[in-house]
């Protein structure tokens, strides 16, 4: 009787079948071969790599088994993380292998632990002035004086801000003026922080509903999925920090996602104060090998808590008891290379499978999420008002519209200039919101504010020169003409402003205000956002001017009041979504006012002010949004009363991309019965990176049905050779840019 093993393996090299092949596990390395491990093996003539997926006495009849050569270093993928890989690779379509690589983690050996060098100028502040003073070459002046106002800069940013090159730098420190110190950044980035371990407040009555349903289902080890609705500033993230106390005493481990780990530094600090060395965060400022190490603390079981972004819900514990996903409705949560994988989704999947529970958390369900809500699926608990009784906060909507008329220039209505001024007298602070994830190919008209929209898919239609609108969709095409048709104004078109312009402005308007302004490059300019935060939490700065990156999760008690320059933009969006995300970040924004002893106001400009999403969040009024855009939904059929598979071509050649895209769409049409084919069209973002974009879109009654549609079509399809386009499919897509 043949007593060998066999191993089923997949190999990195995207082969067609999806390139899993038996192998003969030879006598030496029985032991060490077991599903989840990296193995070499051979493939024709080459050596290959891939991963074990079972390990049975039963060879396939008849095929000739070859050798697994030799077993690679690392932990194999733990048993769930292995089902969990089959089940991404069919929800998502995407390859065994990208699947396994995302439920992996990061390699062991993937790049040096860090070693930064920072600079420092010697000496007193005395002595450096005199240096900088005695130096005749004014670059290493310059280059010691901007040192002397940031020590402890990077060399690199130091060549950057004084403008100077390695070789000035280098004199320096020659000369003793500077001091290299090489810092082994192998620690967490988070680990001194000071902790101040205190002690947890009473929860509300609310809060300890909310709780107390969580902490049954951990006890009894019961896998639910509860959804915490709570409005902005409820106290989400006190019921979080318990539930995850609740899941260590149980002998648990816990996960807990946010949407992005650098603009969730308040919640790192609570969770540092609360579990101190017991949270493990995977923050994106980390190299492999330190995320490596992160993983092998969980593995071990010496850290109770991860916290991370969506790539943490793979985090490798041995003992989940509990996922949380905070703010589920973020679109970050998505991952946009394959997998394109939803953290949510995933989450859930991964509780289900390993018998824990699930809290997803939000004051702006996602829609998909309220229908399961109302479905029974998840259990819903509600935090209904804020902590300590703190009013929402009072909201008035400007129409920019009447400001356009009475010829207003300026990014800033007569109004919310009064209620600014109003506030820098009385010494309070302020939030100023410019909803930037513009497009600019929109049509708005400024007088009336009406846009125009595909008549099939209720999308906002493109401008495209010289004289064409059309639907990204289903690409209906109209002629466009200046004049607006509702209101015949001849100014049809519009476009945004930047951060840059409303600093500006915000300068000139209240001179006496201390006005700091966040964004991508203000943030990594100087330092960090976290810097910037506690700066303004500490109130350093009277007036924080920001995009997206300000909306969400501040929790910042002096500001009471909130200005949003211009509501719009996301309305705009060539997106079924563009409406629920507007309402997402109106109220979102407007929930970061008020949340100390005083009561918050919010100034919302707006061109459309009589549009549901506008009009709901003003009222803080979740409930009637999201039945008016439900209904919606149903109508033009859209998640989540039907399901979304994209897939996008692109390539170097248009005329390629469009023949390619066209004979996918015939095939998909012969092939899928009751579902729909949308397209093709070009992409919103039609050419990125000199590739041109073009899309078609499945539709179907159910996730399920889309997707086998869309395998099927994809085994029949395959790009001709030598036209160099390339498909990728986005199952459940968050955004179609
Ligand atoms: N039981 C409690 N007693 C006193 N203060 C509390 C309590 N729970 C939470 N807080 C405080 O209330 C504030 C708001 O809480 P938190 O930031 O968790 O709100 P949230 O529901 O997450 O809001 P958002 O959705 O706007 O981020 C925080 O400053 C928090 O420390
Ligand atoms: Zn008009
Ligand atoms: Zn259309």
């Amino acid at each position: 009787m043949d007593e060998r093993k066999y191993a089923q393996v997949v190999v990195e090299r995207p082969v067609r079948n999806g390139g899993v092949f038996t192998y003969a596990v030879p006598p030496a390395l029985v032991e060490t071969v077991v599903p989840g491990v990296r193995v070499a093996v051979p493939l024709g003539a080459q050596v290959v790599t891939g991963f074990v997926l079972d390990v049975s006495a039963d060879c396939p009849p008849g095929i000739k088994t070859r050798e697994i050569i030799r077993v690679l270093e690392g932990k194999p993928i733990p048993a769930a993380l292995l089902t969990l890989a089959g089940w991404l690779s069919s929800r998502y379509l995407c390859t065994l292998l990208d699947a396994l690589a995302a439920v992996s983690g990061p390699a062991p050996k993937g790049g040096r632990r860090r070693e930064t060098e920072w600079l420092w100028p010697r000496g007193d502040a005395g002595e450096i002035l005199a240096a900088i003073e005695e130096l005749k070459a004014p670059a290493q002046a310059r280059a010691l004086s901007v040192l002397a106002a940031q020590p402890g800069m990077t060399r690199q940013a130091l060549m950057r801000e004084a403008g100077v090159s390695a070789s000035v730098v280098a004199a320096l420190i020659r000369k003793g003026l500077v001091i290299s110190e090489k810092v082994s950044r192998r620690r967490e980035p988070y680990e001194d922080v000071a902790l101040d371990p205190t002690p947890p407040p009473l929860l509300t009555p609310e809060q300890e509903g909310a709780f107390s349903e969580i902490d049954k289902a951990i006890a009894a080890g019961r896998p639910e999925i509860f959804f915490l609705h709570g409005v902005t500033g409820s106290g989400k993230t006190e019921v979080y920090l318990r539930a995850v106390a609740a899941a260590l005493s149980a002998g648990r481990q816990a996960i807990v996602l946010v949407p992005e780990i650098a603009l969730a530094h308040q919640m790192v600090l609570q969770f540092k104060a609360r579990f101190g060395n017991q949270v493990a965060v995977t923050h994106s400022a980390l190299v492999p090998a330190e995320r490596h190490d992160a993983w092998e603390r969980v593995r071990a079981g010496e850290a109770g808590v991860v916290l991370g972004a969506r790539s943490a819900v793979f985090a490798p514990t041995a003992r989940l008891g509990l996922i949380v996903v905070d703010e589920e409705h973020e679109p970050a949560y998505k991952q946009e290379q394959s997998p394109r994988y939803h953290a949510r989704e995933v989450a859930l999947a991964r509780a289900r499978l390993e018998g824990a529970v699930a809290v997803l958390g939000s004051a702006t369900p996602a829609l998909e999420s309220v229908a399961r809500c109302l479905s029974g699926r998840y259990r819903q608990l509600r935090l209904s008002s804020r902590v300590d009784g703190r009013p929402m906060p009072a909201v008035r909507v400007v129409d920019l519209r009447e400001e356009f008329r009475a010829g207003t220039v300026s990014l800033f209505s007569n109004f919310l200039v009064a209620r600014v001024r109003e506030k820098i007298r009385q010494r309070e602070q302020v939030l100023l919101f410019l909803n930037r994830k513009g497009f600019a190919a929109f049509v708005l008209c400024q007088a009336c504010g009406h846009v125009i929209r595909c008549p099939n898919c209720d999308i906002a239609l493109s401008y495209h020169r010289p004289d064409t609108l059309f639907c990204h969709y289903c690409y209906y095409r109209a002629r466009y003409r200046p004049r607006c048709p509702r209101c015949g104004d001849e100014r049809l078109g519009w476009f945004g402003a930047g951060t840059q312009r409303v600093e500006e402005e915000a300068r000139a308007l209240f001179p006496e205000a201390r006005i700091a302004r966040m964004d991508a490059e203000t943030t990594a300019r100087r330092g960090s956002h976290a810097a910037l935060l506690d700066a303004f939490k500490r109130g350093e700065i009277d007036i924080l001017i920001g995009t997206q990156m300000i909306a969400k999760g501040l929790d910042v008690p002096g500001v009471t009041l909130v200005g949003v320059l211009n509501a719009d933009t996301t309305l705009l969006l060539p997106d079924f979504r563009a409406a629920e995300r507007t309402f997402q970040l109106l109220y979102q924004v407007a929930g970061r006012a008020g949340r100390g002893p005083l009561p918050g106001e919010v100034v919302i400009q707006s061109h459309c002010p009589e549009h549901y999403a506008v009009r709901y969040s003003a009222r803080q009024d979740f409930f009637s949004f999201a039945r008016r855009e439900l209904a919606l939904r149903q109508r033009f059929g859209y998640p989540p009363y039907a399901a979304l598979v994209r897939v996008v071509f692109s390539g170097e050649t248009e005329e390629k991309v469009v023949r390619e895209a066209t004979a996918f769409g015939a095939a998909a049409r012969e092939i899928v019965g009751g579902e729909e084919v949308l397209g093709p069209a070009p992409c919103p973002f039609g050419k990125l990176k000199g590739f041109y974009r073009w899309h078609i879109i499945l539709k179907g009654k159910s996730g399920r049905a889309v997707r086998d549609a869309c395998r099927e079509v994809l085994t029949s399809f395959l790009c001709r050779r030598g036209s160099g386009v390339r498909l990728s499919v986005d199952v459940d897509p968050v955004s179609i840019l």
